[in-house]
């Protein structure tokens, strides 16, 4: 059984959509519409961008690097309009093809301020069909006089036309006649006519409600006709809109249109507009069902279509009421009314109606643009700099070519960026994972698996865990899966930690590296597989999963040891940016979570990173730009504030920041996790980025931004929005570093580092012993290592030892504390307490790690950056230590060398380092 609004279409009358809204396109409720089969077109005016845009954070993210770029208001609006128009004309597309260009129209009105200026509307008509580059797009010029000719030529140049404001009848007749006419001059000019569609937006229910006020003013000055003038009430507007459905009938059936009409011509839709019921006196679907007629348009707002699908009458009631009409107008006439100043004086309000509207409009983006500019202080003008720059020099079209000059000279440098920019087509090239991911999931739930264990460190370990933690959250929509958990350290209590969480029987190993060769990950493969074999001998491999780059070493071995799967990875994506692909793709689907809604979010903010993307609309660049632009101006720490919900997520960000930006004396460091001070006490080297989700930090971050501290806001809808996060800092990232002159995408001090560290390791294999050096001060059990530092000789306590070596601070600095312990509750509470009396203490920006894993970290960034860090590395002796059955040393002597090769390559690199070793209870007594 049909509904009205299918009796409707039956009748030949096409229901348009009055209103746009970005909700409506993001969440797919309009394609649904167009589905149902509820709407054929969609009309915008100011006044709807207005509604759409001041009464809605939809527009938020998309305006916040505009505002940072600078962009004026009206700029941003076209951008946001633009954007949306074009959404909306991709899902009425197939419409349009279906019905050979009869419906599927999207309208975009020219700015309202022109209503009175011929060439500039028609010049922005010109422009707002090339920048929306859809078939289907109608671009709205109003019916002033002015109008008129901008509309003949509108037509002529080939735009599809929807005129907007039309109240009388004469200028109806005059909107036909400029519409003909540019058909005309195409004609004559050889042109087609047969693509070009046009529309004469009529506006009904205002006539009424001038219209009505004047007859009641009638009726009190008459009162003995008064009952005779109320019977007009709420006739005109019917009257008039039909009357003007007789001329378009007249006048698309005289000869002139007959004739271009053979050579193709379309006639130019009557489309009621105005058309909601204003006095609720009336039937609410009144200006509906009194205007029904074939070849015509109703375009509604969206209570009128509800109302219209509910109780709405579909049958043709404008043909036989054409005497009705007119004897209407002419009593209208007879109790002194007259449509011509009537019309006349609604064309005018109507015009003054959507400029003020769009004035309104763009004092809000205004108003918005301000306070994401206030929210940056002086690093606005930095930012807007910085992208314009990064625009001159074509960044976007560069990045997208994976052009290595945008970031090094050397060649060497150069081959190795070119094989290294893959993550740019993640979001779309790993979707064809999703289904084996998946499958895998789902057989490993049917064998009885509950656990994952993923091996794996930096690149292959953060982002893992940051969905376990996210996702393994109630707020997030999590589906059936395995509980995943991650070591990513060689400490022998947290190997022991991890090996008694997980079950054997019923756990899956992830063996996440993409070297294949990382030494960790050797280690706890050799632990873990000795281990599954002793329990289930020739089953071990079932347990096992390999995700590893082709061809390494990680792969043969896999594959000789009968691992249920090995996912070979994508080669041209480095490990910090390789949480889309199978690295991050992997854990996440066996987590359980929906890898097309993940995707889907990165792929929506990849596309907003494209070059065809304006510099100061890609949040991407933007960002980076402030990154790089705040880094340069001194502000080189970025402080990371989360709601609790996100709190995982800086660890990742600290990597992809920290090991890409922080070489050559230069770099950005990351702070995640820092206890916080009074915001007063922040220094002049911080920026502050708050992501929001709940909205729990939001105090936190508005007294840091109160305090004169430049403070912004990401926000998130919910854990998947990760995705786009994930992307807009890998995008970031890379152009930060781009505007600091460092390569992105090497990390030579890491391997500097792992060097020194093997020599340790061959060192002691060879001599069965570890050199740990000469301590340079020792009190009982607690020595200190490293390069001896001014008044230490005078220190007595280990206290006063550590007061010692920060007081080499200064501002500017940062003071890294490293700890070579295992990462728990306790630990961490402790040293998050040490790092509080060193915040305290110093002023100075602090950041804690937890070896080996911050060597995959920040670790490039305490040798490579800039030399401003006080490191304080902390070891201590463990109680109960573990073999790495085939590599002749344990993990506790592994730890150990690693932390000592990290305090060589610190100190080859002439940094402030000392390496504190004491027993794990006495690190509470520091500093209290
Ligand atoms: O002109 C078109 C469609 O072509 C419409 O968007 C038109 O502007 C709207 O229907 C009216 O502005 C709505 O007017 P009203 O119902 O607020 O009086
Ligand atoms: O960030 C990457 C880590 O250094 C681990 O490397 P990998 O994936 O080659 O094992």
């Amino acid at each position: 059984m049909s509904n009205p609004i299918q009796a409707l279409h039956a009748l030949g009358q096409s229901l348009w959509y009055d209103n746009i809204q970005r909700r409506l396109l993001e969440n797919g409720e309009l394609a649904e519409m167009i589905r149902r089969g509820d709407i054929r077109g969609i009309t915008s005016n100011p006044s709807i961008f207005h509604n759409a845009i001041a009464k809605s954070n939809d527009y938020d993210a998309a305006l916040k690097p505009m505002a940072w770029a600078n962009w004026s208001a009206e700029d941003i609006f076209f951008q946001l309009a633009v954007e949306d128009i074009q959404a909306a004309a991709d899902c009425f597309l197939p419409l349009y093809k279906s019905t050979a260009g009869g419906d599927g129209y999207v309208s975009l009105e020219v700015s309202p301020y022109l209503a009175h200026d011929t060439e500039a509307t028609l010049q922005q008509a010109l422009a707002l069909r090339s920048r929306v580059n859809r078939p289907n797009l109608m671009v709205k010029i109003p019916a002033t006089k002015a109008g008129l000719p901008a509309i003949r030529k509108a037509i002529a140049a080939g735009i599809n036309v929807n005129v907007t404001l039309i109240f009388s009848i004469q200028r109806y007749l005059e909107v036909m006649d400029a519409y003909l006419s540019g058909l005309e001059d195409r004609l004559a000019a050889g042109l087609p006519l047969g693509e070009i569609a046009s529309v004469a937006s009529f506006f009904v229910s205002r006539v009424d409600s001038k219209v009505d006020s004047l007859l009641q003013k009638a009726a009190s000055r008459n009162p003995a006709q008064a009952e005779q003038i109320s019977n007009l009430l709420g006739k005109a507007a019917v009257a008039n809109s039909r009357l003007a459905f007789f001329k378009f009938q007249e006048v698309f059936s005289s000869p002139r249109f007959q004739a271009l009409q053979k050579q193709g011509a379309n006639p130019q839709r009557a489309l009621w507009a105005s058309t909601s019921t204003k006095n609720p006196a009336y039937r609410d679907v009144l200006y509906v069902e009194e205007l029904i007629a074939p070849q015509t348009v109703n375009t509604v707002p969206p209570q009128t279509l509800d109302l219209f699908r509910d109780h709405g009458r579909a049958a043709l009631t404008i043909q036989g009421h054409e005497a009705e009409a007119q004897a209407t107008l002419a009593a209208l006439e007879k109790w002194g009314i007259s449509m011509d100043a009537v019309t006349q004086e609604l064309e005018d309000e109507g015009v003054k109606a959507f400029s003020d509207a769009f004035t309104a409009l763009l004092d809000t983006i205004r108003e918005r643009c301000a306070a994401e500019q206030a929210a940056l202080g002086a690093l606005a003008d930095v930012t807007a700099q910085t992208t314009s720059g990064l625009e001159k020099a074509q960044t976007p079209r560069r990045i997208a070519e994976h052009d290595p000059s945008l970031w090094t000279d050397d060649p060497a440098g150069q081959k190795e960026i070119r094989q290294r920019m893959g993550w740019l087509d993640a979001p779309n090239a790993s979707q064809v994972l999703i289904p084996e991911i998946n499958a895998l999931r789902q057989q490993l739930l049917d064998e009885g698996y509950t656990h994952a264990l993923l091996l794996g460190m930096g690149g292959s370990s953060l982002a893992p865990e940051v969905l376990a933690l996210t996702f393994g959250k109630p707020h997030t929509r999590g589906r059936a899966g395995l509980a995943l958990s991650i070591l990513d350290s060689t400490d022998p209590q947290q190997v022991a930690a991890s090996a008694r969480r997980s079950p054997i029987a019923k756990t899956v190993y992830i063996v996440a590296s993409k070297s294949g060769g990382t030494s960790e990950v050797n280690a706890f493969l050799d632990y873990f597989w000795h281990r599954a074999q002793r329990r289930l001998g020739t089953e071990a491999g079932k347990h096992f999963i390999a995700v590893t780059d082709p061809g390494t070493s990680l792969d043969t071995l896999a594959r000789s040891r009968g691992f249920r799967r090995v996912f070979l990875a994508d080669s041209t994506i480095g490990g910090r940016n390789s949480v889309l692909s199978a690295f991050g793709l992997v854990p996440a689907g066996l987590l359980g979570l929906d890898l097309a809604e993940l995707l889907s979010r990165a792929a929506a903010l990849a596309r907003e990173c494209l070059p065809g993307v304006p510099a100061g609309r890609n949040p991407g660049l933007v960002l980076g730009a402030l990154l790089g632009g705040a880094a340069l101006n001194g502000r080189d720490k970025l402080t990371i504030l989360t709601d609790p919900e996100l709190a995982s997520f800086g660890s990742w960000m600290e990597q992809l920041i920290a090991e890409s930006s922080g070489k050559q004396g230069k770099g950005i460091l990351p702070i995640d996790l820092e206890p916080p001070l009074p915001a007063a006490a922040y220094g002049s080297d911080r920026l502050f980025v708050y992501l929001r989700l709940s909205g729990k930090a939001e105090a936190r971050a508005a007294r840091l931004q109160k305090a004169g501290h430049p403070v912004f806001t990401l926000n998130l809808k919910d854990g998947y929005d990760l995705g786009a996060e994930f992307f807009r800092w890998e995008y970031a990232t890379a152009v930060a570093c781009s505007v600091l002159g460092v390569n992105s995408f090497d990390q030579p001090d890491v391997q500097f580092n792992k060097t020194l560290t093997k020599q340790k390791v061959e060192d002691y294999l060879q001599k069965g012993k570890m050199d740990e050096g000469d301590p340079i001060w020792s009190q009982g059990s607690v020595k200190i290592f490293g390069q001896p530092f001014p008044r230490l000789a005078q220190v007595a306590t280990l206290q006063e030892a550590v007061l010692a070596f920060l007081q080499q601070a200064r501002p500017g600095d940062f003071v890294a504390i490293n700890a070579y312990l295992p990462r728990n509750a306790k630990t961490q509470s402790a040293l998050q307490a040490v790092r509080k009396a060193v915040l305290k203490r110093t002023g100075c920006a602090t950041t804690l790690g937890f070896g080996p894993r911050f060597l995959h970290s920040t670790g490039q960034l305490h040798k490579g950056g800039p030399n401003t860090g006080l490191f304080l590395q902390i070891t201590s002796d463990t109680a109960s230590d573990m073999d790495i059955p085939s590599e002749g040393i344990s993990f506790g002597k592994l730890e150990r060398a690693q932390a000592l090769g990290d305090l060589e390559a610190l100190l080859a690199r002439q940094r402030r380092a000392v390496r504190i070793h004491l027993p794990l209870e006495a690190l509470l007594s520091i500093l209290q």
